[in-house]
């Protein structure tokens, strides 16, 4: 057995999302976001769940932040709504919208937990895709317009900012892959969102130092490990495709100022391209304070003419899997953050979301998600290994506080640390919400 432990002053959170976890879309002045459009278009979300009602936070907040408390974390990481802040997009603040984020961030900080607050966890406003949504350029002024508000409503209370949750979710997923809303198919329309996502990000961040204010700024990808099935070239290439599709792709721009050129090279020969303006890679290159980093799992990649976009395969050489059907590959975290530090140096890190999707159900009041512990334990002891290759890890945050709407899976499938019956709304913390609350609270584990 091994002792894992971390420093003292390390920040442990948790993490969810306000379409997630929020519900009340119809209350308030809120108005509709592309995820209640996608929700209630047949065919798209499992069971054709959305998240009208999700698990209630807009009305229960106060008892998961007192969940919260019990369960000793000193960061909470949060999204705001933007249809229910500005419900056009654009124009009007709704007054009654931002009230729930003071009420909601005062509680916190009386709870003496620290908010980590998302700018944009993909709700974007349905009136602002009508009018091309992230494929239209204003819609990168929109957003620095709309995180000014909140910039200026909570200066001196929200201490970490972070602009854009997953680009590659937002970019390659909803409009490539087509997966999650608003569901295209279209290689230039993905490339060109990428680009407004992270020249969006560039400018509020700028607009951030510009009006002076305290706290630090990030964004948060989501990153995968692919490791090379073997050490021939056309594999380790292979490989590097697959990583570079998240990673490259959206740290490049923001480190280095450029697109990762094997990448624009092959979005080229698929007839992939995209319109930058003079002056964006600058602003995309603005400085950030920090970055969060999301991972779940990774594979193995095996060069195949042809096959995906890539010409690549995973190759699954019998990893464990949780309920979703992903790889558990905890050395897959240790080598995405190694990869992170050769490339693109000593910026602070907070793993913004990391955990395993169980569906175990209470007996008698008790949830045995034995499976997430397990997986805790060996994805923190990565951490840890990263920690000691010199990764400037600040913090981990745990996806997710609460099970909650998973996008295409809806409610099916759950990451919570805490259980939540989506009839009843009734909240029961499960084994890993013991376990986790012990590990912050001693500060190490033993594995
Ligand atoms: C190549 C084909 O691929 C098809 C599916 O491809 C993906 C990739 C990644 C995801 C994914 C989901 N999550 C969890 C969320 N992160 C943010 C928070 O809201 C969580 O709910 N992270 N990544 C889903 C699907």
């Amino acid at each position: 057995m091994a002792i894992i432990q971390f420093p003292k002053d390390f920040l442990w959170g948790a993490a969810t999302a306000s379409y997630q976890v929020e519900g009340a879309a119809n209350e308030d002045g809120r108005k509709p976001s592309i995820w209640d459009t996608f929700s209630r278009t047949p065919g798209k979300i499992k069971n054709g769940d959305h998240g009208d009602v999700a698990c209630d936070s807009y009305h229960r907040y106060e008892e998961d932040i007192e969940i919260m408390a019990d369960l000793g974390i000193n960061v909470y990481r949060f999204s705001v709504a933007w249809p229910r802040v500005i419900p056009d997009g654009v124009g009007e603040v709704n007054e009654r919208g931002l009230d729930f984020y003071r009420r909601f961030i005062d509680k916190l900080l009386d709870a003496g937990i620290e908010p980590i607050l998302t700018l944009y966890h993909w709700d974007l406003p349905q009136a602002l895709h009508d009018q091309g949504g992230w494929a239209n350029r204003a819609t990168v002024d929109a957003f620095v317009k709309y995180a000014e508000v909140l910039f200026k409503e909570f200066d001196g209370k929200v201490k970490y900012w972070l602009t854009i949750n997953e680009p590659w979710c937002v970019s390659f997923l909803s409009n490539f892959i087509g997966e999650h809303a608003p569901g295209n198919r279209d290689l230039n329309l993905a490339l060109q969102i990428s680009h407004h996502l992270l020249l969006a990000h560039g400018k509020t961040v700028q607009r951030f130092r510009e009006i002076g204010i305290s706290g630090k700024i990030g964004y948060a990808p989501n990153v995968e490990w692919k490791e090379p099935f073997s050490n021939r070239k056309e594999d380790i290439e292979a490989s590097r495709r697959e990583v570079g599709f998240l990673l490259d792709w959206f740290f490049d721009p923001v480190f280095k100022g450029q697109y990762p050129k094997f990448l624009v090279d092959w979005f080229n020969e698929k007839g992939g391209t995209f319109e930058i303006k003079e002056g964006d890679m600058e602003i995309i290159n603005e400085r950030i304070d920090f970055l969060g980093i999301n991972f779940y799992t990774g594979s193995y990649s095996r060069y195949k003419k042809g096959h995906g976009f890539f010409d690549s395969e995973n190759v699954d050489i019998g990893f464990a899997k949780t309920d979703i059907n992903w790889n558990i590959f905890p050395d897959g975290f240790y080598k995405v953050l190694l990869e992170i530090k050769n490339k693109y140096g000593d910026i602070p890190i907070v793993i913004t979301e990391n955990g395993a999707c169980y569906n175990n159900e209470p007996e008698f009041g008790r949830v045995k998600d034995t499976g997430r512990i397990k997986y805790f334990q060996s994805h923190l002891a990565s951490l840890r290994r990263a920690m000691d290759s010199g990764v400037n890890i600040k913090g981990y945050c745990v996806w997710s506080l609460l099970d909650n709407f998973e996008w295409a899976h809806g409610y099916s499938m759950r990451f919570g640390i805490v259980h939540v019956d989506f009839r009843t709304l009734d909240r029961t913390k499960k084994d890993s919400f013991y376990w986790y609350k012990q590990l912050i609270r001693n500060g190490w584990y033993e594995y």
